[in-house]
């Protein structure tokens, strides 16, 4: 228990209003307790007693690292009292009384108990990050509380939000604003941008923290893994370099998505006495996490963000700039044990004059198929197009994601889902995947199609995050760039077939399975060997049998008729233009 911070200095004030009110928005400062305590509270006051506590996270990292500190701090393990539920794993138990989950995972379970009726709370967390999941349980909440038989309470909370949109869309709900931070974190802005060579700088300003500044780990925020194998390369290069006895040990800690989990909590354990540790992280690492014995944050003030193009009707990643939300999230990572400090790669007068206020919600800039085919999925007649979102999306992206689940099969032309949309939606997959499942599984090919689904669901294929083009280049860097040129060969081999980038997948896994799974093989293709430890988790064998169980296509298959799918093709098709 943490009685000093500011969240439970004023517990009772927390419990009166949640007790009195359906839905109460809650906004205090990085730190201060909210994803730690208020569950705790809760809890300790009985409001578990009818039901779980649950918890939302944006990101599975920090559902799994703060259940286990709430564990730890109630004195427990794991999957007893204190649980978590993310995508692909799940340690909660009949003891279980607060569980942290993702936003996914509570929209998952939603459509097994659109109740939700295992939950006597809900606390949606980080809801400033407006992930879309997050954007989607809100309306979906917000109805519920005031249906359900059973009393649901609902809690919004984050450090950084606008609480009187949120209080009025919530029917003027009471927002309770909680002062008080634990520790300061002093902010140091650059004299200029770094905005082209940030990776550079942030490793700069990283190394003349570990020389110059008194102890304490540092955390850099960049744009993603290829930048992430740079820096982490750079640093390990520019350490083995300095002259003995100029500074003390260090040790360098990538973190991102596309790693396994058990390799993201090696940042949570603490690190060798008197060595400093270097976090290099994406924004995975940005909101809700405590990593003990951070005191620097460097901030270069970019993220790769998804965006939808309606033109191609795909998503991209592009490099932009935070918003001062996650400038602000970013700095709270330091201060949380101790007094820390935050370098921003980038101006005061940047800050304050160009970045954007907050983050544009996802729901207006990415796909919105997976989120159409999910409402469409719950059994509430719900109209996509006059959903209550907090804040719409586009009409022509809505419109076009209706388009794209119809060319699917997934809806039919009347806007309902078909049964083909039900089966494709109780795969945790995106629907294109999903759909690709349910064919191969009428045309006996399911178990390649699995493989290439797991593959294509992981992050990331190329050592330094180079695409398919590497295997093209005449580098005599070949082991440095990716690969030896004999893997370089072979994969421009696969790739030459010419039959799409999946074949290509497919052969790939092949001859890595031919390989006995050998980690020398995926370094001479250039192949990013945690690529394959993410696509198929423990094993192939494994993710095969857990593919198998979590997507039930063969048994729930049912052949449509040809004739019914062609003319249903023919109306749609005139029916969308
Ligand atoms: N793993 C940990 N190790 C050490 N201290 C921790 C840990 N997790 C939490 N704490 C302590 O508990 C405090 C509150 O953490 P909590 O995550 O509940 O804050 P928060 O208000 O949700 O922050 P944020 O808005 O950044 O998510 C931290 O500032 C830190 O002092």
């Amino acid at each position: 228990m943490e009685p000093r911070l500011p969240v439970r200095v004023v517990a009772g004030k927390v419990l009166n209003t949640i007790r009195q009110h359906p839905v109460t928005v809650i906004i205090a400062e990085t730190g201060s307790g909210k994803t730690t305590q208020i569950s705790q509270i809760l809890y300790e006051a009985g409001l578990g007693r009818e039901g779980r506590i649950g918890v939302t996270q944006p990101r599975r990292v920090a559902a799994v690292s703060v259940a286990r500190r709430v564990a730890e701090e109630r004195g427990g393990r794991v999957g007893q009292e204190v649980g978590y539920a993310v995508r692909f794993e799940e340690r909660v138990s009949t003891q279980t009384v607060i569980k942290y989950l993702t936003d996914g995972t509570l929209l998952r379970e939603c459509l097994e108990d659109p109740e939700l009726n295992q939950y006597s709370v809900i606390v949606l967390d980080e809801a400033h990050e407006r992930s879309l999941n997050t954007d989607i349980l809100f309306g979906l909440l917000k109805r519920l509380v005031y249906v359900r038989a059973k009393p649901l309470k609902l809690v919004i909370t984050s450090a950084t939000l606008d609480g009187d949109k949120f209080s009025a869309y919530f029917n003027n709900c009471p927002v309770l604003n909680i002062p008080g931070r634990c520790f300061d974190v002093q902010i140091i802005h650059a004299a200029e941008n770094h905005e082209q060579q940030y990776v550079q700088a942030a490793v700069d300003v990283a190394l003349d923290i570990h020389v110059s500044q008194p102890p304490g780990d540092v955390l850099v925020f960049l744009a993603g893994q290829a930048d992430i194998e740079k820096a982490v390369a750079a640093l390990t290069e520019a350490v083995a370099g300095m002259a003995e006895g100029q500074c003390g040990d260090v040790m360098i800690l990538p973190i991102y998505a596309a790693m396994p989990l058990e390799l993201q909590a090696r940042v949570f354990a603490p690190g060798p006495a008197g060595c400093r540790r270097i976090i290099v992280a994406t924004n995975i690492a940005e909101t809700s996490v405590t990593v003990d014995g951070v005191t620097y944050v460097i901030d270069p003030g970019v993220v790769k963000q998804k965006r939808y193009n309606p033109q191609t009707g795909l998503d991209s990643l592009e490099l932009v700039p935070i918003s001062r939300v996650q400038a602000v999230q970013r700095a709270g990572r330091a201060g949380r044990t101790k007094p820390g400090k935050c370098f921003r790669l980038y101006t005061r007068k940047f800050f304050e004059r160009d970045m954007q206020v907050l983050t544009v919600p996802e729901i207006q800039r990415t796909s919105l198929l997976t989120a159409v085919l999910y409402l469409k999925s719950l059994d509430l007649q719900v109209d996509v197009l006059a959903f209550d979102y907090v804040d719409p999306p586009e009409p022509a992206a809505l419109e076009d994601a209706l388009r794209q689940l119809y060319v699917l099969d997934a809806i039919d032309a009347g806007g309902c889902i078909s049964p083909r949309g039900r089966q494709m939606v109780a795969l945790p997959l995106d629907p294109s995947l999903a759909r690709m499942l349910l064919a191969a599984a009428q045309l006996g090919c399911l178990p390649d199609a699995l493989t290439v689904a797991a593959m294509l669901s992981a992050e990331t294929l190329f050592v330094g995050g180079r695409g398919p083009e590497a295997a093209s280049m005449q580098s005599d860097q070949a082991g440095k760039a990716g690969g030896t040129r004999e893997g370089r060969d072979e994969l421009q081999a696969l790739m030459a077939e010419g039959q799409g980038d999946h074949i290509m997948f497919l052969r790939l896994y092949q001859a890595w399975d031919q390989s006995g799974w050998s980690a020398s093989w995926c370094k001479s293709m250039g192949v990013e060997l945690t690529w394959f430890y993410q696509s198929f988790a423990a094993s192939p064998a494994d993710s095969r049998v857990f593919l198998s169980r979590v997507c039930p296509v063969e048994a729930a298959w049912e052949i449509h008729k040809a004739s019914v799918m062609q003319n249903q093709g023919r109306s749609l098709h005139g029916g969308f233009g």
